[in-house]
């Protein structure tokens, strides 16, 4: 679906010079635990001041992704922003205020982003799980018109993630690869990437039983059920190997001499490589043309959207490692 979801709200504190609300609704955790244990849903969080690079965006819908859970527990507390945190990288919504150096957009543009440029590194204090968000100019990309905010709110993480392993891995036209995991938020997006927007001759990826065709749905030419079938025992060959899961042992196994292996997550044997993530609006932005023509479409848990109100639950269907596709929070 397409179109603005406008949401009047008669409870926003305005501040006296009329410069928008200075409180908002949000999650937010003061230590770091289990979804269930720590995220607490606040009515008085100071909305966040816009520095000159950056713009408010009144959010209209986010999406969960795993770093949000792996953050939450305090895996990356070495290199972690300081506590409380607002959870939440992927957002929709509209800019309702611009910085004074902000150049390429302006009040009531409908925008979709991950805030956070660094996913692991300084990731921003206050992200998308609230009514506002202040987001840096260059890590944002106009909605594309065709998709709701919901659709538009669980693209950018995981898709910035599908577009930087192969451009990293240099996959080319005509290649073959290999996606582990095509069933999650990355891997459904990976595939659809790997066959329609870098032209892979042959994409392979691994699901459980029940998502077999679904996989074949988003484009996958070879669907291996992982439940009955060990992909590093067949004698295919990839030149590039995505790996969701963290199965980069077996991966080396099926990948062609002088070919690559991207492992998103979980030990690393040569010759697989890991990066993380880095958020950027122009790469998002490349992808219009392909999200606009229904080349590369959002997918969506069916679990989902989630209401505002039910994060804690979302974040725990999340956690099963089960989600089929994104896992997206809305209308917030
Ligand atoms: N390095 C980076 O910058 C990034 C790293 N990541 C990491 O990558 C991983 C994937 O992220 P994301 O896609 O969002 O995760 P999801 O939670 O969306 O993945 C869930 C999916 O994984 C599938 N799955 C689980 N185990 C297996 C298996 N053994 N073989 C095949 N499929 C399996 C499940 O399908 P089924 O039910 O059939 O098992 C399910 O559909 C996470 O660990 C995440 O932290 C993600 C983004 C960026
Ligand atoms: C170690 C990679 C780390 O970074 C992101 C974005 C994840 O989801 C991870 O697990």
């Amino acid at each position: 679906g397409s179109g603005t979801a406008v949401i009047y709200r008669e409870d926003e504190e305005k501040s006296s010079e009329s410069s928008g609300p200075t409180t908002m609704k949000g999650w937010t955790y003061s230590e770091y635990g289990a979804a269930k244990d720590v995220l607490k849903f606040e009515d008085s969080i100071p909305v966040p001041e816009v520095k000159p690079d950056e713009v408010l965006v009144e959010v209209k819908a986010a999406a969960l992704n795993p770093v949000d859970g792996k953050r939450r527990i305090g895996k990356f507390k070495a290199t972690d922003s300081e506590l409380p945190h607002v959870p939440g990288y992927d957002v929709a919504g509209v800019v309702v205020k611009v910085g004074s150096d902000v150049t390429k957009f302006k009040e009531g543009d409908e925008i979709y982003a991950n805030v956070s440029e660094a996913a692991l590194n300084q990731p921003r204090q206050y992200g998308s799980l609230a009514q506002y968000t202040a987001v840096q100019e260059k890590l944002l990309a106009i909605k594309p018109k065709n998709l709701s905010f919901a659709e538009a709110a669980s693209l950018p993480l995981a898709i910035e993630t599908a577009q930087e392993a192969f451009d990293r891995a240099n996959l080319k036209e005509g290649q073959t690869v290999l996606i582990t995991g095509g069933a999650g938020g990355v891997g459904s997006l990976a595939i659809q990437l790997a066959k329609n927007v870098y032209g892979a001759s042959h994409v392979a990826t691994t699901a459980s039983t029940g998502k077999l065709n679904f996989m074949k749905s988003l484009g996958a030419d070879k669907v291996i059920d992982y439940k009955n079938e060990k992909f590093e025992e067949l004698s295919d060959k990839y030149d590039v190997v995505l790996d969701t899961v963290g199965e980069c042992s077996k991966c080396v196994k099926v990948v062609k001499e002088g070919g690559a292996v991207i492992a998103l997550t979980g030990a690393l044997e040569p010759p697989g490589v890991r990066f993380v993530v880095t958020s950027n609006g122009d790469n998002l932005a490349k992808l219009t043309p392909y999200l606009e023509s229904g080349k590369v479409k959002p997918v969506i848990d069916s679990k989902g959207p989630f209401k505002f109100s039910q994060v804690v639950e979302a974040f725990e269907y999340l956690e099963t490692g089960r989600a089929t596709g994104k896992i997206v929070i809305g209308p917030v």
